[in-house]
């Protein structure tokens, strides 16, 4: 796949169809604007009475009009007028319509509102009204109409300009650039403009064709070039007058009108479908991305504790780690979007602590509230969403910041590693571009100086080829390659705390591996407090130092590693942890659990985890059950945790008891086989005992 800048101007100049169009409109624009004024024998404006209507001729290639005048020279000339209103009202629409979308798009809020609504009275306007009111009033000045013309189409342009925007925002090379800490301004410009250049191609294209529409109209309505100056729409005019006695000047005048129309309408359609093309294909790998982390996350998750449980579990942690500061507390953090006309609750108030130097691991099924939770560390919420609670990092308050704090704070303070390393570079610049622009985005540095640096990067992260590196594109490396350089980008700007989505998910295993022990070796070497959404338990135990059970939403389990793995209380963890392929004996059989998590907005109101729960009662359904701290720094969501312990046991002993009984009935029969067994030997030895005293009886009674 190629996702460059550079895919639609190939396929415009590999598509046959279009390479015609382009030839076409080299004729047009080099030959007949720059080549025939030149060369021409023939003024367009000069006389020939004795030589009218003349079919072609050497003298005459496209033949003479009612005038006499040469066709060919009058076409040359005329196409100064339409080419040059071509030209105004597309680079007017697409000035306009290209940066208000993108500012609608990228900003959204109420600029996008006021553009929109902007756009919407432009298209109300009757534009054929306008366009004659104006050449009335300025004394049919072509250039005043095409400056009209060409804001009126604007409106167009603007709406698929942000409709474009708004779909690149959501790319997730977008959401990495920006808690990379580039500026929205950086960001818009060189990560999202470019990407708008394919639609600029197909928008020059609609709107030229569209231009030369109108302006041969207002050419056959006599607004445009002041006779005799010639224009085409002003050709095709006077040539209709001779239809019925000579229908010749019409034929290469319409000629020269359809085939310019059809060219640019043939380019902006190669292009439109070069551009679905590339789409359809980053729908399809976004989809497979979607589909193989549904696959994958179908195992673990973490905790929500109300605000006074959050006080005590940090306290305990703070006392624990001899009152340091933590770099990251989330209190009573409610992340809710907008649904059918209220509100939905994705995440409710998770509240948990990150101290420097710390890893902590976010696990739990696909869908239990992971993503959001991290994603908020950075303030970084799904679009439309508010929140509620607190997120503070390093004593900064990041929900409800300005995004001047934010982007202090990304990349500097706290960095993102995504998912799926692909999708997090930008797919239309060199590797080392991308790195040393966010470099510099950090730091002040030249260009060379942010190169070095770039390259000591790449070495932290083990990348023994930097050259080559730096100049390759995102798609010409592997995923492991691509995971190292956006880790190399988050180390860019040397921050406290990294938050890590599922890093090594979209990784082959041995790949998995190796980025599992780069992050380990970085988090030591550098003491990073690290925040891990992980489906992976063996991931939770090589490098989180406490893990976090996530369930619809909630935290329901929070512990150090240690006892969550050997004793986990929820039963949620606890069918979380029978349910990991590591944990399974060999040859054992896998478990699962029944049933899928509840989606936002259909959370049944007592425990969330009840109705797939085989040690739920009633009492479990009556009311929200809070997180309550079952020992120091262990914190359970369950009103059946200390019973359920003791079921446990019960069911163990019952099991052991039955496996006893039966290696007891076991001995028994075995015993009674060899019993059996030896009175059977005996019995065969006594039958072959007696003969043969059988037989040397006999023998002595034959002998005597
Ligand atoms: N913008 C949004 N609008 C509506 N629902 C959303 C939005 N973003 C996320 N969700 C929903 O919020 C829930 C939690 O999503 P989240 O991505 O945090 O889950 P997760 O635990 O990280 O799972 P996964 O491993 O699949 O990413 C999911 O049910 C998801 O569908």
């Amino acid at each position: 796949m190629t996702t460059r800048r550079g895919t639609v101007f190939r396929t415009l100049i590999t598509n046959p169809v279009s390479i015609l169009a382009l030839i076409w409109l080299a004729i047009v624009i080099i030959g007949m604007l720059i080549v025939i004024p030149l060369i021409s024998r023939y003024s367009p404006t000069e006389q020939d009475l004795a030589a009218t209507l003349q079919l072609p001729s050497a003298a005459h290639l496209l033949g003479t009009d009612s005038l006499g005048r040469d066709i060919l020279a009058r076409l040359a000339w005329g196409s100064r007028v339409t080419i040059t209103g071509v030209v105004i009202v597309a680079v007017i629409a697409n000035v306009i319509g290209a940066t208000m979308g993108l500012i609608a798009g990228h900003f959204r809020s109420g600029l996008d509102a006021t553009f929109t609504a902007f756009a919407d009275m432009l298209q109300s306007i009757p534009a054929l009204v306008v366009l004659l009111s104006v050449a009335a009033v300025t004394s049919r000045n072509v250039t005043v109409v095409m400056v009209v013309l060409g804001v009126l189409m604007s409106a167009g342009a603007y709406r698929v300009f942000r409709a474009s925007t708004l779909n690149i925002r959501g790319e997730l090379f977008i959401t990495a650039a920006r808690t990379s800490g580039l500026r929205e301004g950086q960001i818009m410009v060189r990560h999202e403009l470019p990407r708008l250049l394919g639609q600029l191609v197909i928008q020059s294209s609609i709107i030229a064709s569209l231009a030369i529409v109108v302006q041969v109209g207002l050419g056959f309505l006599g607004i445009d070039a002041a006779p005799p100056n010639p224009s085409w729409g002003g050709m095709i005019k006077e040539a209709s007058t001779s239809i019925y006695t000579n229908i010749w000047p019409l034929i290469p005048t319409s000629a020269v009108v359809v085939l310019t129309i059809l060219a640019f309408s043939t380019l902006g359609d190669v292009a439109q479908r070069a551009v679905l093309g590339r789409r359809r294909h980053n729908g399809l790998s976004r989809a497979k991305i979607s589909r193989s982390v549904a696959k994958t996350a179908a195992r673990a998750s973490g905790a929500t504790v109300s605000a006074t449980q959050v006080a005590s579990t940090a306290a305990s942690a703070g006392a624990a780690a001899g009152a340091i500061n933590p770099m990251l507390v989330i209190s009573d953090l409610t992340v809710s979007v907008p649904k059918d006309g209220s509100s939905v609750k994705l995440v409710s108030n998770v509240s948990l602590t990150l101290l420097p130097g710390e890893v902590v691991g976010l696990v739990g099924e696909s869908g239990a509230g992971k993503s959001v939770t991290a994603r908020a560390a950075l303030g970084i919420l799904p679009a439309g969403a508010t929140a509620t609670g607190s997120v503070v990092l390093d004593g900064q308050e990041v929900l409800g910041a300005s995004e001047q704090t934010l982007q202090k704070l990304r990349g500097s303070k706290i960095a993102y590693i995504a998912q799926e390393p692909m999708a997090a570079l930008n797919p239309a610049y060199r590797v080392g571009n991308q790195l040393i622009e966010i470099v510099r985005t950090h730091q002040k540095l030249s260009r060379k100086a942010a190169r070095q640096r770039a390259i000591q990067l790449l070495e932290t992260v083990q990348i023994k080829n930097t050259e080559h590196v730096l100049k390759a594109y995102p798609h010409q490396i592997s995923g492991g390659m691509a995971q190292r350089i956006v880790i190399a980008i988050a180390l860019s700007g040397d921050p406290d705390v990294i938050v890590a989505d599922e890093p090594t998910t979209a990784l082959d295993v041995s790949a998995q591996m190796q980025i599992l022990d780069l992050l380990r070796t970085l988090q030591k070497e550098r003491d990073l407090a690290v925040l891990l959404v992980t489906h992976d338990w063996g991931v939770v135990a090589d490098l989180c130092d406490r893990g976090i059970a996530m369930y619809a939403g909630e935290i329901v389990e929070e512990a150090e590693v240690a006892p969550l793995f050997a004793h986990p209380r929820h039963p949620y963890s606890m069918a979380l942890r029978a349910s990991d392929p590591h944990a399974q004996k060999r040859g054992g059989r896998l478990h699962s659990i029944p049933g899928v998590v509840p989606p936002p907005g259909t959370w049944p109101s007592g425990c969330r985890f009840a109705d797939r729960c085989g040690f739920a009662t009633d009492a479990c359904r009556e009311q929200a059950v809070p997180l309550e701290l079952i020992e120091d720094r262990h914190a359970v969501r369950c009103i059946r945790v200390d019973e359920i312990v003791v079921e446990i046991e019960e069911l163990r002993h019952e099991s052991v008891t039955g496996e006893r009984t039966a290696v007891r009935a076991e001995a028994v029969e075995h015993d009674a086989l060899e019993r059996v067994t030896r009175e059977q030997a005996a019995a065969d030895s006594a039958a072959v005992e007696s003969a043969a005293v059988e037989r040397v009886t006999i023998e002595r009674v034959s002998v005597d």
